[in-house]
Order: C-alpha cells, then sequence, then structure tokens
C-alpha cells in the first residue's frame, strides 16, 4: 500500500460527499440566504454542512487528527439562529450515513477550531472556498488537506462547478483534484473514479502566459496585476475564476500564472485557503512562492503569517515573475 493511501481515499470521499451538500444547495441558490460572519465575509447552510460532513468522515477514520477549519459554531448559536441550524442539520443527515442531533453536529462543526502548528498530523479545511462565487452561481471548490510537521503531504479539492474540460463548454462539471507529495497530481470526475494525471502547461517565456487572478478584486489588486502583466508582455487578458479553482486550473495547463496581490496589509492568508492548492501545484511541475519568493509557510497556526501574498507558476518563469512583481510593488511604496 502506497503512502498516505488511507488518508487519500478517506479524504476524496469526504470531499465528494460534501461537494454533494454544496451542489444541493447550489441548485436552489435563492433559498441560500447568506448571513455575514464577524469579518464581514458571507457564509450559508452548505458551509457549515459541508464541513460538518467532511469533520464526522475524517472523525470516523482518523479519531485522533486535530482538523483546523475555516468555520466555527460561533453564529450558528442561540434561538435567533435556530432555524438556521434546523436546515444545517437536515441538509448534513441527507448525506451521512448515521444521522447526528443538534449537539453533535455542533460539535462536529467545531472539531475544526484547532489553532495549527509545527507539531503532528492535522487537516485544514476549507469547506467552500469562494463562498462569493458560490453565491454568484459561478466557481468555488471544497478544500482539504493533511499537514505533518509544518508540511502538506496530501490535498484534495472538489470543483462542483468546473467543466472537466475548460475548452469544451459541454464538458462535464464536476472535477476532483487531488496530490500526495512525490506521487503527483491527478484529476478524475466527480462521475468516475479514473484518475488522469495533470501537469503545468510547458512555457518558456511569460509573454506567452494566460495569468489567473480572484474575480473579487478586493481580494486581488486588479490593478497591480496588470501593472505585473504589462511588464511581462502579457497580451492575453487575465482569467477570473472564484476560489482555489485557479491552483486547479493552472495545475492542469488551462492558464499559467496564479497572482494573489494583497489589496490590504491587514489581511493575512489563511492555511485551508492554500494548502492543497499549493501541493497541487509542486506536484504537477509547478512552483509556488509568496510575492518575495519565500516558500509558504504552514507551521505557524491557523494563518501564513510569515507571507505576503502568492505566486505559482512554471519554473521557468518564476523568477521573471517574481521580479516584475518587485518593480511594482517598490514602485508603489516609493509612492505611498
Ligand atoms: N479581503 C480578502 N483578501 C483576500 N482573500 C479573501 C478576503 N476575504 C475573503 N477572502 C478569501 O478569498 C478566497 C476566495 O477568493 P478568490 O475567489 O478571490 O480566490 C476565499 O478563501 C475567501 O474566503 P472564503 O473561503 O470565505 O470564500
Ligand atoms: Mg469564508
Ligand atoms: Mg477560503
Ligand atoms: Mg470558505
Amino acid at each position: 500500500m502506497s503512502v498516505l493511501a488511507l488518508e487519500r481515499s478517506t479524504a476524496i470521499n469526504a470531499v465528494l460527499q460534501a461537494s454533494k451538500v454544496c451542489q444541493a444547495v447550489f441548485r436552489n441558490l435563492a433559498d441560500a440566504k447568506a448571513i455575514t460572519k464577524k469579518d464581514k465575509t458571507p457564509i450559508t447552510v452548505a458551509d457549515y454542512s459541508a464541513q460538518a460532513v467532511i469533520n464526522t468522515i475524517l472523525g470516523k477514520t482518523f479519531p485522533n487528527d486535530p482538523i483546523v477549519g475555516e468555520e466555527d459554531t460561533d453564529e450558528l448559536r442561540g434561538d435567533e439562529r435556530k432555524p438556521l441550524r434546523e436546515k444545517v442539520l437536515e441538509l448534513t443527515n441527507s448525506i451521512l450515513d448515521v444521522p447526528l442531533d443538534e449537539n453533535k453536529l455542533l460539535s462536529a462543526i467545531d472539531r475544526g477550531t484547532h489553532p495549527g502548528g509545527i507539531k503532528g498530523r492535522m487537516w485544514t479545511l476549507d469547506p467552500i472556498d469562494g463562498t462569493k462565487g458560490f453565491l454568484r452561481g459561478e466557481q468555488y471548490a471544497v478544500c482539504l488537506a493533511l499537514i505533518i510537521d509544518g508540511q502538506v503531504e496530501l490535498g484534495v479539492m472538489g470543483c462542483p462547478n468546473l467543466p472537466f474540460d475548460l475548452k469544451n463548454k459541454e464538458s462535464e462539471r464536476g472535477c476532483l483534484f487531488v496530490a500526495v507529495k512525490g506521487q503527483g497530481a491527478f484529476q478524475r470526475k466527480f462521475s468516475s473514479s479514473d484518475e488522469l494525471p495533470i501537469h503545468f502547461a510547458n512555457i518558456s517565456s511569460p509573454s506567452e502566459a494566460t495569468f489567473c487572478e480572484s474575480v473579487e478584486a478586493g481580494h486581488s489588486s486588479h490593478d497591480d496585476a496588470a501593472k505585473i502583466a504589462a511588464l511581462l508582455e502579457i497580451s492575453k487578458p487575465p482569467f477570473r475564476v472564484d476560489s482555489q479553482c485557479k491552483y486547479c486550473c493552472i495545475s492542469r495547463g488551462d492558464a499559467n500564472i496564479y497572482l494573489r496581490l494583497p489589496t490590504n496589509v491587514q489581511y493575512i492568508e489563511n492555511i485551508w485557503d492554500h494548502a492543497s492548492g499549493s501541493l497541487l501545484v509542486n506536484e504537477s511541475g509547478g512552483t509556488i512562492s509568496d510575492l518575495y519568493g519565500k516558500a509558504l509557510d504552514f507551521s505557524l497556526g491557523r494563518k501564513l503569517k510569515a507571507n505576503t501574498g502568492i505566486v505559482a507558476s512554471h519554473p521557468n518563469i518564476h523568477s521573471q515573475v517574481l521580479d516584475a512583481i518587485q518593480q511594482v510593488i517598490k514602485k508603489e511604496n516609493i509612492n505611498n
């Protein structure tokens, strides 16, 4: 049996089950009223339920593994939230073999409150990455990774709305991506367990590249990306797509560069937003770093405290992309 085989199959099953939760809500998006969390970002019944499903499945096979998950139950408790809680419970129990009661539901979600750190095994989970994309009816991803002693060893991403072949409009939607350190990166359809290896597209000059960025200009600076693209003589328009689907797209050759350029110095990236994607990039032949060329450090708690922004690209062009980023950042620092 290959290394982490049980973790791999359990994570794939968990992500597929959580993706079913998201797809059910997505089919009736008008009913999926979002509430706003303390950090002013939206959350829906699907985010809570997907976290409950994954944490329950992981808890059965790996009862001692802690989970660093995005969501907690702070805003799901109290009389005022009873109707939302009941919806989350109903949705969760429509997927799980053994139904949960309300207390078990809340404690399943709160298994995700681990603080992270450098020691031992831990999972990190984003039950819906790109909740804004989900609410717009566009792209989103269910993202799960296993971190051991600060290193990402396994990453699984479910993209329920992503076409298997982006160039073919009729292509089936629903792709799952999986990578284990040292074992390569793969894509499969939700509807079939056949896995196909994926690779970064070969590229020799940044000028040939298509770059990915957020749809939301508040998450990544479109202005800075345009300046960087101009310096690199990139002529193709940006490929804007929500969520960690960007990592999946570059890893299978749909685009060549992923830029995540801070819009606000106070924002520090979360580990669950980049753990699975960073391994997918590395295992499909890409390079990933922060804007200063520093490796992403997943060992410092729930956030990437030592890193600023993200850039992923083919190793042939990574240093040129970093140089262009430095030029734009330096200019801004001088002007501010
Ligand atoms: N101010 C922000 N800056 C950068 N990323 C953000 C910000 N607010 C939320 N996010 C996160 O951005 C990611 C999706 O954005 P994008 O589609 O731009 O890549 C998500 O991880 C989202 O969290 P969430 O998981 O809650 O959706
Ligand atoms: Mg969120
Ligand atoms: Mg996220
Ligand atoms: Mg999320």
